[in-house]
């Protein structure tokens, strides 16, 4: 569903990702780890096209997304920090996304029942808490039942409660079939939410197979000392175990 093809990107000197490939298929939901600033947020941008690689093609639906906006209608996108014009109130931004979708015609608005935003339509944005901000951007990213979500760090700064909303919704999308890729540094909240691990370390995956794969190859029952068996062999840079994942 979504193809990532010999990406390549550099900020000035800083090569963030050397010759990238991966594949994201519909009915699976995919952890994106990796240190911070090892590129994540990036190449989810190149997804997004609101980054241009050096080189290399993202193919979504079998179509290059080169030249083309109308592939992100089918994109739910919940950034890590959400921007939104200051002065703007929540209902208002609500319905200039909604004008701007006219093809939908009934819109999820589950989250911003389950999180009272509909109390709260007249809030200007630049007034709320940043907890607030996030259940926005959540609710935004649902809203026009995409079959595509990507979520950059979701629950980061959401309370416990809205944390557990937000997991129920992501589980009833993922079990929907939908395709989900969720970057987060919470690995409980990966154990629980995805089936397919990638790690990425300096600019290369390090490691992109299923959660089962990844058990069985570092010989960890529990999600979390399996990532932390392969952060220790990702940093042990010549180790025997880095070749046999990269030819996994
Ligand atoms: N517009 C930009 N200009 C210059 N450097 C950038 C730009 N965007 C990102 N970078 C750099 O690229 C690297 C990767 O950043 P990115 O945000 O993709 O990392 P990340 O894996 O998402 O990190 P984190 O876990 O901290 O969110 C970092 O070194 C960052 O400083």
């Amino acid at each position: 569903m979504i193809s990532v093809q010999h990406i390549h990107k550099k900020f000035g000197k800083l090569e963030v990702l050397k010759d990238f490939n991966l594949e994201f298929e519909s009915g699976n939901s995919y952890a994106l780890m990796g240190p911070n600033g090892s590129g994540k947020t990036t190449l989810i941008k190149i997804i997004l096209g609101m980054v241009i690689p050096n080189s290399g093609e993202i193919m979504v639906q079998g179509k290059s997304i080169k030249g083309s906006y109308a592939y992100r209608s089918n994109i739910g996108y919940m950034p890590q920090i959400g921007r939104y014009p200051d002065n703007i109130k929540i209902g208002q931004l609500f319905a200039m996304m909604q004008d701007m979708r006219p093809e939908i015609k009934e819109y999820d608005m589950e989250l911003v029942e389950a999180f009272g935003l509909n109390e709260m339509m007249d809030k200007p944005m630049h007034t709320l808490s940043g907890g607030t901000r996030q259940k926005v951007s959540a609710a935004l990213a649902f809203m026009f039942r995409a079959d595509i979500l990507i979520l950059d760090e979701p629950t980061a700064g959401l309370d416990p409660i809205a944390v557990e909303v937000l997991k129920n919704k992501i589980k009833k999308e993922r079990d929907s079939g939908k395709l989900i890729l969720i970057t987060s540094h919470i690995l409980s909240e990966l154990e629980e939410l995805t089936n397919h691990a990638i790690y990425i370390f300096e600019g290369d995956v390090f490691f992109n197979d299923s959660v089962n794969s990844l058990k069985e190859i570092t010989g960890e029952d529990r999600f979390s000392t399996a990532i932390a068996r392969l952060m220790e062999w990702s940093l042990k840079k010549n180790s025997p175990k880095k070749t046999e994942l990269k030819n996994a």
